[in-house]
């Protein structure tokens, strides 16, 4: 019988950077991402030395839909230009269990998708093991995240990545949704998973920067093992967005850790190519903090803020409560039942 196991991949640099600039930051943009702005970060990235670009709505593969928000170009053709246009990078997208199908992913292999994260809720890794499969036989990469990792111990987490990795998993993920974890937090789950999987496949990080340690969090990662870590130039990604791939480069370069990405190139990209089209710039304002505070899902942020404004009540109210009902990723109808419950609760 064939070993589901995979063999990870040789690392070409001490850390892989994994640039989620055009996916993650697709819930910045709302989704509103054009072909031309997808070809010029592309290229930007790739002459930079970016081995990884993930591209796919904010929500994965299928994400285009009222619940979630729909993508201003069908992800399929945004696929196909970012292939088209990387020289070097391999092309990756992310897929959740439930909101994309074996079908999408099939798509976004011909689309020329070369890589694909399969994304579950920390406790929930069990939905993933058949788009594992589907990967493997398709001969793509993988890895796996284990998102809102802040609500589950190092213990279990460490299980939830051994499910992931048994199904073919290459790279299971510490993914800090909320952008909640504090550093002795983030590095109890990096050393679990390390020692859980270290062996058979590399360990992954993704980080936000609702409390301002995705960077710091990446560092501890990388000394613990953790060996793939993502980012977005500008941080452009949900809520105060993800650790900034221009920064991370930087960092990594000052601590002697290679990552083959060349900062200069970087921090040209990100200034000249993704600022100009950036609707704000990601930061850690008052509802990002209080997403990170609380332990809310990133991807919350502007659904929790439109329905602020069309129910009459503070965003930050609405993302307290998300926190304090223990919402996750998928559950984002229930913004509305809880601005509406804030509105009838301030008459
Ligand atoms: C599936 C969407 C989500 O944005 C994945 C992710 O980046 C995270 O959980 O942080
Ligand atoms: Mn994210």
């Amino acid at each position: 019988m064939n070993d589901p196991r995979t063999t990870r991949p040789e690392l070409a640099h001490d850390v892989r950077i994994i640039d989620t600039t055009l996916r993650d930051g697709s819930h910045a943009m709302a989704h509103q991402f054009t072909e031309a702005q997808v070809r010029a970060t592309v290229r930007a990235l790739d002459r930079a030395g970016a081995e990884v670009i993930e591209v796919t709505h904010g929500d994965g593969l299928g994400g285009s839909s009222f619940n979630y928000g729909f993508s201003r170009t069908p992800e399929l053709d945004l696929i196909a230009a970012a292939r088209d246009e990387a020289e070097r990078a391999k092309i990756a997208v992310l897929l959740v269990p439930g909101i994309g199908t074996a079908d999408d992913l099939r798509r976004a292999h011909d689309a020329g998708a070369q890589m694909v994260r399969v994304a579950t809720h920390s406790t929930e890794a069990d939905v993933s093991p058949q788009h594992f499969g589907l990967a493997n036989e398709l001969g793509m990469e993988t890895a796996g995240f284990l998102m809102m990792a802040h609500r589950t111990g190092p213990e279990e987490l460490a299980k939830q990545a051994r499910i992931m990795v048994d199904a073919g998993c290459q790279a299971p993920y510490v993914t800090d949704s909320a952008g909640a974890l504090l550093m002795h937090e983030a590095k109890a789950r990096f050393e679990a998973l390390v020692a859980e999987v270290g062996d058979e496949a590399w360990v992954g990080y993704h980080g936000h920067q609702n409390l301002s340690l995705g960077v710091a969090n990446s560092v501890l990662a990388y000394e613990a093992g953790v060996r793939y870590v993502d980012g977005s130039l500008c941080a452009l990604g949900a809520g105060a967005g993800n650790s900034p791939t221009e920064v991370l480069a930087a960092v990594f370069d000052r601590l002697g850790v290679t990552t083959g990405l060349d900062v200069g190139g970087l921090v040209d990209a990100a200034e000249e190519v993704v600022r100009p089209y950036l609707p704000r710039w990601p930061k850690m304002d008052r509802n990002a903090i209080v997403q990170g505070w609380a332990g809310v899902y990133s991807s919350f942020l502007l659904h929790a803020e439109r329905a602020a404004d069309r129910y009459g009540v503070p965003a930050q109210d609405i993302l307290r409560r998300c926190g304090e009902l223990a919402l996750v990723g998928g559950q984002e109808d229930m913004i509305i039942d809880v601005a509406v419950q804030l509105a009838r609760e301030s008459r």
